[in-house]
């Protein structure tokens, strides 16, 4: 079921520079569309004007619509979207920090969530927060609440926001960029968490991101956006191996230790070691495998940008062929 849908977009920074120039292209219920394209090709634009947060009283939508179910969003008062965007439609950003408030407390932040939109949770304020950061799988969540954002390290920002923006159950979850800051690791638990979340809500998710590699773990559909135009527009499994535009092809072979044959349904996530560890741990609950082999994922990942690659990277190579046994993914 389609959900948002963007139709002939077009955004124009003053009169006639056209940023975002007729994109279309839907997001669907219980799948994740990701928005790819590198830096300045216009995907914060689409995202910004979803959300009516263009950056610049200069930057306005200049033609077609977009749709959340079967209302239109674009040229309607901000009043009357109020209970779409940011309630139905939430976001979360690259940089948690530029979204929280440095000199507030999360609980103060989480309590305008609600008040904003005069939502009373039924098992309270408090426990629905606390509920809200135990599903982000953040430790300790009294503490969380207590807590500034500065006390937090990064991948905990980012799951304070997603709390966040998961308070009101919404529709859409569009993520601009949620990773690019995070290390590795963080990034991969991050990219599972809004996975797990989308699966277990149905949340559509719309997923910004300049990099293949992202797009290989999560995407089901992929819009590939460049200039403000998109280039090519499919299903992710078959994007990724049969890609026709040149420009997608170009970030397809961007993407390390990337062979076509990795993109299988049953195994859509075979991009990097870090994502096959965290697979293994959600399919097969084994966490200490999972220490082990991401320890070796990264001193083998280490080694090969180092040009030194050796035993380490050899016995990486090993554990991902164990994994893909396990998966019963062709090889
Ligand atoms: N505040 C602004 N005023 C005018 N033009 C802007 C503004 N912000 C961005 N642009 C222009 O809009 C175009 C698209 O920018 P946008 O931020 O959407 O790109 P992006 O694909 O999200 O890139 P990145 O991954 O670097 O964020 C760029 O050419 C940029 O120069």
């Amino acid at each position: 079921m389609t959900v948002l849908s963007i139709n002939n977009l077009q955004v124009s920074y003053g009169m006639d520079s056209h940023i975002v120039k007729g994109v279309s292209f839907d997001v669907e219920k219980s799948k994740t569309t990701c928005l790819v394209g590198e830096s300045g090709s216009g995907k914060s634009m689409i995202a910004n004007a979803v959300m009516d947060l263009l950056p610049s009283k200069k930057l306005r939508i200049t033609g077609g619509d977009i749709r959340y179910h079967d209302q239109t969003l674009v040229g309607r008062p901000a009043r009357d979207i109020r209970a779409i965007r940011g309630r139905s439609i939430s976001m979360i950003f690259q940089d948690p920090m530029s979204a929280l408030n440095p000199v507030r407390g999360i609980r103060t932040q989480f309590d305008e969530v609600f008040s904003s939109h005069n939502i009373e949770p039924e098992q309270g304020r408090r426990a629905r927060m606390l509920e809200l950061l135990e599903l982000a799988r953040l430790p300790n969540p009294p503490r969380i609440l207590d807590a500034y954002p500065f006390e937090l390290s990064g991948g905990q920002r980012q799951r304070v926001m997603i709390s966040m923006a998961m308070a009101l159950n919404p529709d859409v979850l569009i993520a601009d960029e949620p990773t690019t800051a995070l290390d590795v690791t963080t990034q991969a638990q991050i990219l599972g968490l809004i996975r797990d979340l989308q699966r277990d809500f149905g949340t559509a998710v719309l997923f910004i991101t300049h990099d293949f590699g992202v797009v290989a773990q999560i995407a089901d559909d992929v819009v590939v956006l460049r200039h403000g135009e998109v280039v090519e527009h499919g299903q992710a499994a078959h994007l990724l191996k049969n890609a026709e535009n040149d420009y997608t092809r170009e970030l397809i072979s961007a993407i390390p230790n990337w062979h076509p044959r990795h993109a299988t349904p049953e195994a859509p996530a075979l991009v990097n070691a870090v994502d096959v560890v965290k697979t293994f741990h959600t399919k097969s609950g084994e966490v200490k495998a999972l220490d082990r082999v991401s320890l070796r994922a990264k001193r083998g990942r280490q080694l090969a940008s180092l040009g030194k690659a050796d035993r380490e990277s050899r016995r990486l190579q090993n554990a991902l062929w164990v994994w893909k046994r396990r998966m019963r993914a062709p090889s």
